[in-house]
């Protein structure tokens, strides 16, 4: 059935020369709605800095509260992490559920989180969030009782008993279990390394279309794989990174990574409770960064994505873009520029290109060559049979002659066993 959706207003502070606010309020409403939460109005304030008791001043305080009474709104979301002395004095103030954007996403995550690292991962990040604002977080702790999204809200609001201890003693109980899920993660991260097979993987905003694009490359040169990704038009789809390998012909593949989309403001918690999962991201060979370009705030949206790869200290790995969505704009396509792919994963159009443009990036290091194997070495025809694309084989009274395209590193490690043409 469906549950009666929770009226809300939202709150912003528009600081000085902040170009990005009516973006960022927009975001605030995705994230209100992906949490099941109406937007029924806004309110915003034009100042130096954030009020530090009550976020907004005194006057607007008086009109926020007079518009969550017409609109009988039960809910008033604020555009930032407010600290917790800011919870505890708008919700005496207001006498209603105070809500910041940290915990919005928070909420989004703990309730799409699927794999248990990713569910671990979530409950830390709140938990630590709460930590500090025991006090001040009265109706919203309620939610720990009855599980996840603010559906529970109200119903557990005599559970505050969790007390600082217990919530201290939960998330050491929580991050021992979530170690061990990480140690056997780089475990198998240490093994891809070593079989040398390329990685990229996609980043991007949330909901642009790295999942579909994962997808499409898996149908495209994995046909008979069930391994597809879950695909979803909402915020936050994916939380957990998906590891796939791409077989192209010719011998070569890559390995592709789907992980977590990115939205302005991510909590820091969450970042670092994400931080193993995300590691992913920063031993990449190659980042595609996924772009919808059919959203009107795109650019916007490509510096949020930036900004985050900055933060994760993944901002120097080589970089191509994927302008996603092709079809719902103006722009012809499928087409490259330069780094940049245009193309269209529903229509499944511009996956050629955009290989083509992964291919330059990943297999620089191949080259072309002309050898005779000398039959007493004839493990490396073996070898290169399988790991080079051969193009021609004949036999000589000498040895095997191959014509192939090799990994330059391959050709340095044999070179004193084979005779070049
Ligand atoms: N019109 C159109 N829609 C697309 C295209 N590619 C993906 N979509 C849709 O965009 C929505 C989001 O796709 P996902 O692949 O889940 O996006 P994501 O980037 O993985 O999202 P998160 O996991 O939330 O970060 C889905 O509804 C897709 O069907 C495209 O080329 N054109
Ligand atoms: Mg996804």
């Amino acid at each position: 059935m469906e549950q009666t959706r929770q009226k809300a207003i939202i709150v912003g502070v528009e600081l000085q020369n902040q170009t990005d606010f009516p973006y960022s309020m927009q975001e605030l409403r995705n994230l209100a709605d992906a949490n099941s939460i109406d937007v029924v109005d806004e309110l915003s304030q034009k100042a130096a800095r954030v009020n530090p008791s009550h976020y907004i001043g005194t006057g607007k305080l008086d009109e926020l509260r007079a518009l969550a009474e017409a609109h009988d709104a039960q809910v008033v979301i604020f555009n930032d992490e407010l600290s917790p002395s800011q919870i505890r004095n708008l919700e005496a103030s207001l006498e209603r559920t105070v809500i910041d954007r940290t915990i919005l996403i928070l909420d989004i995550f703990s309730e799409r989180a699927k794999t248990r690292e990713a569910q671990l991962q979530v409950e830390v990040a709140r938990l630590q969030y709460m930590l500090p604002r025991l006090v001040g977080l009265r109706a919203s702790l309620g939610r720990q009782g009855g599980g996840a999204g603010l559906k529970n809200r109200g119903a557990g609001e005599t559970k505050l008993e969790l007390d600082r201890r217990r919530i201290e003693e939960r998330i050491t109980a929580l991050q021992t279990e979530l170690e061990k899920l990480v140690a056997r993660r780089q475990i198998q991260r240490k093994q891809r390394q070593k079989n040398e097979v390329p990685v990229v993987c996609l980043v991007g905003y949330t909901n642009t279309g790295k999942s579909s694009l994962m997808n499409a490359l898996l149908q495209k040169y994995n046909p008979q794989t069930d391994k597809q990704v879950f695909v979803q038009n909402m915020l936050f789809a994916t939380l957990e990174t998906s590891v796939r390998s791409i077989d192209m012909p010719n011998n070569k593949s890559f390995l592709l990574t789907d992980t977590v989309g990115f939205v302005s403001q991510l909590p820091h918690h969450l970042v670092k409770a994400f931080r193993s999962t995300l590691e992913e991201v920063t031993e990449a060979d190659l980042l595609v960064h996924v772009v919808d370009y059919a959203h009107a705030d795109y650019e916007k949206l490509i510096s949020v994505t930036n900004e985050t790869l900055k933060e994760l200290g993944a901002y120097d790995i080589p970089t191509i873009f994927a302008y996603n969505k092709c079809d719902l704009t103006e722009q012809p396509y499928p087409q490259t520029e330069d780094n940049r792919v245009y193309l269209s994963v529903k229509e499944n159009s511009g996956l050629d290109e955009l290989i083509e443009l992964i291919r330059g990036h990943i297999f620089q290091d191949y080259m072309e060559c002309e050898i005779l194997i000398p039959f007493d070495q004839g493990r490396l025809v073996a070898y290169f049979n399988e790991h080079a694309h051969v193009q021609s084989t004949s036999y000589e009274p000498e040895g095997t002659k191959m014509k192939l395209e090799c990994k330059a590193a391959d050709f340095e490690r044999y070179r004193n066993d084979f005779i070049v043409m």
